[in-house]
């Protein structure tokens, strides 16, 4: 990823930046948020399943291949939610995906503390890691609309 060059003031050079990505995984009209195990200091905090963009990866196959070891699902990854937010001293970026459920699969807790589907006025019941919180009002807007869950936003 480069979009910009070093500042020298101390702001990491963006040709360096890291994606992380996320899934806002939604079915009936609910988002799935999910509950970090680790490491102690982000452990109880909530997030959505992902991770980072792996050399080679596109944005896609890497949440469909954190998605399947986080929670054992398969999934169709849509349209982006939300934008870009700076996270790690501006070393890296989250950046979120609309993703829908396949096939029947449900989700597992296998590397979660827990996990929750939250619906448009839960979105603000959980502790979401900083980097979430500007994504929020995103989601609220999604699972808002006509079409919300049964994989409109995916064909986007
Ligand atoms: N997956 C995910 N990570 C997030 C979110 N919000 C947020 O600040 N992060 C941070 C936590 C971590 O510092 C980093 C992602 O790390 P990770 O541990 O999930 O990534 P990974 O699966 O690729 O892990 P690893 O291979 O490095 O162990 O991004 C989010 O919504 N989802």
């Amino acid at each position: 990823m480069r979009t910009e060059r070093a500042n020298g003031n101390g702001q990491a050079d963006r040709r360096d930046l890291k994606v992380v990505v996320g899934a806002a995984i939604i079915a009936d009209g609910r988002v799935l948020a999910c509950a970090r195990s680790a490491p102690p200091e982000v452990a109880g905090r909530w997030e959505f399943p992902g991770g980072k963009v792996e050399p080679g990866e596109t944005e896609p196959d890497a949440l469909t291949r954190e998605c399947a070891e986080e929670l054992d699902v398969r999934v169709q990854v849509g349209e982006r939610v939300g934008r870009d937010v700076r996270m790690a001293h501006g070393r890296s970026v989250l950046r979120v995906y609309y993703a829908r459920l396949l096939h029947g699969d449900q989700p597992r807790l296998l590397e979660h503390s827990a996990l929750r589907w939250l619906a448009v006025d839960e979105l603000d019941s959980v502790d979401w890691l900083p980097a979430d919180v500007p994504i929020v009002p995103a989601l609220r807007a999604l699972l808002t609309r006509p079409g919300a869950g049964d994989g409109q936003a995916a064909r986007a």
